[in-house]
């Protein structure tokens, strides 16, 4: 009997595939479910992290940098309340700032908003923010909102070496242990820029205001704003051309245009040497100073005059060109202060140029600073019966020039109302009289008409600079919005210095870079310029080249007296020993507790007013101790002062090669090395002893 099939299995069979069906079929939308959350999730945290990170990608970075909003600042600084203002520099002023938790930080407010400004905004972000070392202050933050900037740093508690030092309070806390370890510890943080990071990133701004100090005392360097990165090989980048902003208003933009660039490093804008000049005033033959002063105000008519001449190199006639030649001999020494040609066309009409002259900062503290002594110095040369003005005033016929038109009017003082009017008895002599002074009516109309136009000039002159500045901040801010690549780091110790990884501290291990890949390709074209335009003892320049990403004139950077004389010839490019330099001249500031430039009332003392200079004499004379600040009293390691002295003596040298490398001043300060007696060898003031080794060790 055939069996019948049964009714319930092909039911359940059904049943069965269905709900396998579903399961899969749920199952597997989850999964897609979870794959489009998952997807959605990581875009949107990059798109987060990115968001927070323009306009760099920090991403490849080991630091992130949190982007704080303006809102957060102001509560933190108490709406950036004046009672929580630390300190106040060239680009903005910085607030102690608290988080809710009790954190203290430090905010850098950069006041207006300028190509100055921004680039050193941009700047400080794109090199401090990557960098992490035990000796490097670091950025925490930032904030960009529409017209505001700021810094979010670590805060120091004991502020900067600046106020240290020169606050009355500041120097008691300063014994001679704490200047020695604050010298070395900036000689490490130089040490880490310099060699532990591929490419090196040189400072460019080594000065005390610029050492900040944390609880401990333990220095570390701030204000990465012309700083540079450093690519060897070839030409490599100026990252933000920073110097942008400042070097317009160093230089001046004559006729409204930036001062055109021939080639690298010569650019063909004017310096005035104010520095042979102010060497000059510490000699007390005035037919010396005199000479100098006529070559700078040449230097400055020649400028205005033919506008395309080359800086330094501009042929004087007759005296002058001797002026540079006979002082050639002590260029390293008065270098230490350069001035723009529009500086010296300020001096006359004490115009607001000098107020943005930012890198006038010896600021002063009842004593003369530098800024005044300078003023002071030239305006006395002006006014004082030199014979040389009145050649001047024969040469002088540009009304522009501030000093000159002076200078004129001096002259005609003389000439005309300061004349003896007993020479006028005869009535031949009075209508005589009468017609000059009436000659003179007509010139001084004439020159108050030039003296409109002028200003009519300067109106127009502000108008463009503020133009160009404007298009170069947009240009700029595109750049870094679309990514500009930026050279690739590493941290890695190399070079000479014998120390290990291991040996230094607050190093990060591994690689970082800004942004990967970087890499631009030398121009051929610009490297036959490059090699044209070697000069002397310009072996130096071998790999040392920055491209500019804009243009700049640069006859400065950094700070006054702590700028390399090479800096001050028409380099534009920052090297490793243009801070070596700086660090010399913070060397013998921290030991002696003086300004590099500082003059008290009393003339005596004017041999003492630019410290370099007085350290060599003193070098001459076998009396270096002589420098030590008289606070320390006996209560300073001779042997180690005596070593600093001598290291910042080798530090200063004319010629960079000749400058020790930090790996170097490093291990000479940890009394693991000798200074090398060939660092003097061509210098002009070889000290008389040396404080060679030293045995005890510091690390
Ligand atoms: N992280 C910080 N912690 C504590 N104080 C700080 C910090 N950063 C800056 N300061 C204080 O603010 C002052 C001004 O600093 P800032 O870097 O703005 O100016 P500067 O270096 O003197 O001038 P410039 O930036 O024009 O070279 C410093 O001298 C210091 O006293």
């Amino acid at each position: 009997m055939p069996s019948r099939p049964n009714p319930i299995r092909p039911k359940l069979f059904i049943n069965k595939t269905k709900t396998l069906f579903l399961i899969l079929t749920i199952s597997s939308s989850l999964v897609i479910l979870f794959a489009i959350l998952y997807f959605v999730y990581h875009l949107w945290i990059s798109l987060l992290n990115r968001s927070r990170t323009i306009p760099f990608d920090v991403s490849a970075s080991p630091l992130k940098l949190q982007l704080f909003t303006y809102k957060e600042l102001k509560l933190a600084t108490n709406d950036f309340d004046e009672a929580n203002v630390i300190g106040k520099g060239g680009s903005g002023t910085v607030f102690r700032g608290i988080t809710r938790d009790g954190k203290l930080f430090a905010v850098k407010r950069l006041d207006n908003l300028s190509l100055q400004t921004e680039t050193e905004f941009q700047n400080e972000l794109q090199i401090l923010g990557g960098l992490k070392s035990y000796f490097l202050v670091t950025l925490l933050g930032y904030c960009d909102e529409k017209n505001h900037r700021f810094l979010i740093y670590e805060y120091m508690p004991n502020k900067s070496l600046q106020e240290l030092l020169f606050n009355e309070d500041g120097d008691s806390c300063l014994n001679w242990e704490r200047r020695f370890s604050i010298i070395l510890d900036v000689a490490k943080a130089l040490e880490f820029m310099h060699f532990g990071c591929d490419p090196p990133v040189i400072h460019g701004d080594i000065k005390p205001s610029n050492v900040l100090l944390d609880s401990e005392f333990r220095a570390k360097i701030s204000d990465f704003g012309l700083s540079r990165v450093k690519v060897e090989g070839g030409y490599g980048v100026d990252l933000f051309s920073q110097d942008l902003g400042k070097s317009q208003e160093l230089c001046g933009n004559f006729g409204g245009e930036s001062t055109p660039q021939t080639a690298i490093g010569t650019p063909t804008h004017h310096e005035v040497d104010f520095a042979l000049a102010l060497q000059a005033s510490s000699s007390s033959k005035n037919s010396r100073t005199s000479r100098n002063i006529k070559g700078m105000n040449l230097n400055s008519m020649s400028l205005a005059m033919e506008g395309e001449t080359k800086g330094k190199e501009v042929s004087h006639d007759g005296d002058d060109s001797k002026v540079l030649s006979c002082e050639d001999h002590e260029f390293d020494q008065s270098k230490e202060m350069n001035l723009s040609p529009n500086s010296v066309l300020d001096l006359g009409k004490g115009s607001k140029q000098w107020g943005r002259d930012w890198w006038w900062k010896q600021e002063g503290s009842g004593e003369l600073c530098s800024k005044d002594y300078v003023r002071e110095w030239i305006g006395s040369q002006i006014h004082s019966a030199n014979p040389d003005w009145d050649d001047e005033k024969k040469i002088i016929n540009t009304p522009e020039l501030g000093v000159s038109s002076r200078a004129i009017d001096k002259a005609e003082d003389r000439d005309g109302s300061g004349l003896n009017e007993s020479r006028f008895d005869t009535l031949e002599e009075k209508f005589a009289k009468e017609e000059i002074s009436e000659t003179k009516n007509k010139k001084s109309k004439k020159k108050k008409k030039k003296h409109r136009n002028m200003e009519e000039w300067w109106k127009e002159e502000e108008h463009q600079e503020d133009a160009n500045n404007k298009k170069k901040i947009r240009i700029l801010r595109i750049k870094f919005k679309n990514r500009l690549k930026v050279p690739h780091f590493r941290y890695c110790f190399r070079g000479k210095g014998e120390s290990s990884v291991h040996d230094r501290e607050g190093e990060a291990a591994g690689e970082f870079s800004f942004r990967r890949g970087w890499r631009r390709k030398s121009n051929s074209s610009s490297k036959k310029k490059n090699n044209n335009n070697r000069s002397m003892g310009s072996e130096m320049w071998s790999g040392d080249l920055f491209s500019r990403e804009l243009s700049s004139t640069t006859s400065m950077r950094g700070t006054l007296c702590y700028i390399a004389p090479e800096y001050g010839g028409g380099c534009c490019y920052l090297m490793e020993k243009g801070d070596i330099y700086s660090f010399g001249v913070l060397i013998l500031v921290i030991i002696s507790g003086r300004r590099p430039l500082h003059v008290l009332a009393s003339p005596m003392k004017l041999e003492k007013a630019n410290l370099v200079s007085w350290c060599r004499q003193l070098a001459q004379s076998g009396n270096v101790l002589e420098l030590v600040d008289e606070k320390l009293k006996d209560g300073y390691n001779k042997e180690e002062a005596g070593l600093c002295i001598n290291l910042a003596l080798a530090c200063l040298q004319k010629a960079p090669e000749l400058r020790p490398d930090v790996s170097e001043i490093v291990r000479i300060l940890r009394g693991e090395m000798d200074i090398s007696a060939a660092a003097f060898e061509f210098s002009p003031s070889p000290p008389a002893k040396f404080y060679g080794s030293r045995s005890k060790r510091r690390s």
